[in-house]
Parts: structure tokens; C-alpha cells; sequence
């Protein structure tokens, strides 16, 4: 695939066939975790994403250096599956981005627990030393308003602990959906939790009741098809595999979500229709609050630009530290396109956009959800996605889906 794609203006096509979105990246490296923790667990539907096969790579791995690029569940789940692997000592690091997403608040969990784990550069940041230990602790006060990945990382190898886990949680919760998901999943393998106020415990669990495991495909991915839809002419429609009306995945809220761009979802036999049934006021004004839901937070804005649509997307304080500052990022690129953006610490807001400037290079910032939000643009104009392999990361069959809706690529 050439290193940036030109996208050439387009209008949708329905594909004959339903396209299958592989499974949920965030249920997949959950899961292999505990696989890795309950060998007699059997996965079906795992990612094909980057970060999944580093994710498996990693936790086959016997080196004593190991390096999971961009891959930030990896990096988290992982950091404290190794602090408890007794007698394995090894170095966990990752792209430079990577040395630069905080994991402080992680590690220092993972300590007082009894974990042994050493920052080999910047006090708080990859690259770590870990030396695996027998966790004794059971208790732990933790903060939960920077990355929910943190306290997913330790639910998941609760389970495991001699006395189970009891986890406080303190400050705004941040991506609660992605915490129900790890609860989730424990569920479904027969681990006992049980949440009082902010406290959440987790039982011990020798052997996984359940042992087959279904993932259920990835709705970020799915998002960028809603996206599609919205600027698709009434009546365009589009069918996407293996998806479920009640779901562990928070950004499943799209299909209400997508209904303020008259976008209407059906669901059938696992499997779901995006159907563009009514038009969008040119006055409207959309606003969200997205932390439960921050992935998202670039399709929808893209979305608003190509209906121009005003927007005001708001709780996106973790999208600074995710592959890229995704808020300054947006801002750039969606400036280039001739909007007018303004960014807070925690929030984006966009006027309508009357034209749309054609031509223009996106950069994407080693962020797949750069490249896949701005593609539905293709609709409107002509522009050029820059680094487009970058989308591997979660959906490496991206543009070749994307071609199969009509997308002209070269
Ligand atoms: O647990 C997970 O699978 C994820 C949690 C979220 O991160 P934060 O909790 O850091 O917001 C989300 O953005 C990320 O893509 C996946
Ligand atoms: C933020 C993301 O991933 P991670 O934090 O796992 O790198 C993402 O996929 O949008």
C-alpha cells in the first residue's frame, strides 16, 4: 500500500455483501490476558489489530526486552501481568509516543501491592524494569480520572491474587464503559466482583467456568461506516458483521449517537444496518460529552465538518495523551480543511463550515483514528491521507473496506 493515499471524491455505494469488522481490539487484549492467566480459556473472533498481535507476541514471549510500540492496553495490562509473573525479570518499553503516555499511577498501584517495578528513563514513563514477584497486597487506592486502563489493568489479574483485590477508586472516573467491560469479561469467566460506592472487589478464581469466549467485532472501527452513512445521501445504507444490541463495548452508544445525524441502526442476526433516513438542519448544533465514549470523539467532529454542522464535544481530557494530543492534532488538521476549531484542555469546538477546502494533506501523527476519521471526507473532496498503513493499529483491512463503499484510492 503506498505510504499516503490520495482519496478521490466519491459517492457511496452499498456493498453487496455485509462487511466484517474484526473483533474488539479492548476485548481481545483483555482476553488474552486471561487466557495467558486461565489457559483453558479458547477465544474465537480475536483482532487482527496491531495491537492484538503484539499483545499475543508479548505475552509468548520469553525475551527479556520487550517492546509493544504504540499498543497502550498492552503497555497497561501487560505492566502488571509481568509484575506478577514470579522468577521473570524483563524490560517492558514502546514507540516514542509511548515513552511519553504517563504510568505512574499504574506502577505505583502495582508497588504498593508489592510489585517491583523501576522507570529506566523519565520518572513515571516507559521503559520499565519489572521484576516479576508474588503480589502479597490486597488493597489498593488508586486515581481514576486519568487513563480507566490502569484499573483495568488490575481487575484482570485480581482474579489471580492469593486474597482476590480490593481496588478504592478516587477522583472523576474517566472511560467508565471500558471499566464495565473488564467486569465484564471476569463475569463471563466466573470471577466474582462487587462494586460499593467507588470500591470494586474481585474474588479469587482457581479455573474459568466459562471456557469459550466470542469477541464481539470492534464498534470504534464500525464508527467510521456511521461516519460514511451520515454523508451519504438519504436512503444509503450499509450492513456490518458480528455486532450485538447489549454490548460490552461503551462506543456502541453510536447507534444512538448517530441518530442526530439521521443516521437510523437496525440490529438482526448479529449483524447491523446503518440506514441514512432523514436529513440534518444546516442550524443544528451537536453536543456531547464523550468521556465515556473518547475514541469516538474524532469521527464525530469529522462528521459535523462534512454535514456542517457547530459542534461542542466535551469530557475528551484523556485525548491528550493518547497516540497523539488528538485535541491539537484535530485542530490542526480540521483548520487545513477550512474550519475554525478551539480547543481546552478538555474539550473542542468547531463553527459550521460552509466550504471545505479540497486537496489537502491530512497528517495522521501515528494515529490510526486521525487517518479512518478523515477519510469519510472523500464524500466532499478530494484530500490525502499521509502515512495511511498507520490505520494497522486497530483495523488493518480499513481501505480496503473503505473501497468497497465506493471510496475512490490511489
Ligand atoms: O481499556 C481499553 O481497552 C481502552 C480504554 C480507553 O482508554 P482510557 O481509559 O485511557 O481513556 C480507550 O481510549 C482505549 O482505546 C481502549
Ligand atoms: C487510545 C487508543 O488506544 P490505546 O490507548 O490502547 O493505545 C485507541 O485505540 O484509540
Amino acid at each position: 500500500m503506498p505510504h499516503n493515499l490520495k482519496l478521490h471524491k466519491s459517492t457511496f455505494r452499498s456493498p453487496t455483501e455485509p462487511i466484517h469488522i474484526a473483533g474488539s481490539k479492548s476485548e481481545s487484549n483483555r482476553l488474552l490476558l486471561l487466557q495467558a492467566l486461565f489457559p483453558e480459556l479458547e477465544l474465537a473472533n480475536v483482532s487482527n489489530s496491531d495491537d492484538t498481535v503484539l499483545m499475543a507476541q508479548a505475552l509468548a514471549s520469553q525475551d527479556s526486552l520487550i517492546n509493544i510500540q504504540h499498543a497502550g492496553t498492552a503497555m497497561r495490562f501487560l505492566t502488571a501481568f509481568f509484575a506478577m509473573q514470579e522468577n521473570k525479570t524483563l524490560t517492558l518499553t514502546g514507540s516514542q509516543r509511548m515513552r511519553q503516555r504517563p504510568i505512574k499511577i499504574l506502577v505505583d498501584a502495582l508497588n504498593q501491592l508489592g510489585a517491583r517495578i523501576t522507570y529506566l528513563n523519565a520518572n513515571g514513563f516507559p521503559p520499565l524494569q519489572i521484576e516479576g514477584k508474588k503480589l502479597s497486597g490486597q488493597t489498593v487506592t488508586i486515581h481514576a480520572g486519568v487513563s480507566s486502563q490502569y484499573i483495568s489493568a488490575l481487575l484482570l489479574i485480581g482474579p489471580k491474587l492469593k486474597n482476590g483485590l480490593q481496588l478504592k477508586l478516587t477522583g472523576q472516573i474517566t472511560s467508565t464503559p471500558y471499566i464495565q467491560m473488564t467486569l465484564e469479561l471476569l463475569h463471563q469467566i466466573g470471577v466474582e466482583t462487587h462494586i460499593s460506592a467507588n470500591t470494586i472487589r474481585v474474588n479469587p478464581l482457581k479455573k474459568a467456568l466459562k471456557t469459550t469466549i466470542q469477541v464481539e467485532s470492534d464498534w470504534s472501527s464500525a464508527s467510521y461506516f456511521y461516519s460514511l452513512i451520515a454523508l451519504s445521501p438519504v436512503g444509503a445504507q450499509i450492513a456490518l458483521t458480528n455486532f450485538k444490541k447489549i454490548s460490552y463495548q461503551g462506543d456502541a452508544a453510536l447507534a444512538h449517537i448517530y441518530k442526530q445525524f439521521g443516521v437510523f441502526t437496525s440490529f438482526h442476526n448479529n449483524k447491523i444496518t446503518l440506514k441514512k433516513t432523514n436529513l440534518v438542519p444546516s442550524n443544528t448544533t451537536i453536543s456531547l460529552h464523550l468521556a465515556n465514549t473518547p475514541d469516538i470523539a474524532q469521527t464525530i467532529i469529522v462528521t459535523c465538518l462534512g454535514l456542517g454542522l457547530s459542534c461542542k464535544l466535551t469530557g475528551l481530557h484523556t485525548l491528550k495523551i493518547k497516540e497523539t494530543d488528538r485535541l491539537v492534532a484535530l485542530k490542526t488538521e480540521l483548520e487545513k480543511l477550512g474550519a475554525s476549531v478551539v480547543i481546552t484542555t478538555n474539550s473542542i469546538r468547531m463553527a459550521a463550515t460552509k466550504t471545505i477546502l479540497p486537496d489537502v494533506c491530512i497528517a495522521t501523527y501515528n494515529d490510526h483514528r486521525m487517518a479512518m476519521a478523515f477519510a469519510p471526507l472523500a464524500l466532499r473532496t478530494d484530500l490525502t491521507i499521509l502515512d495511511a498503513p498507520v490505520v494497522s493499529k486497530s483495523f488493518p483491512s480499513f481501505w480496503t473496506d473503505l473501497k468497497a463503499t465506493g471510496i475512490r484510492l490511489s
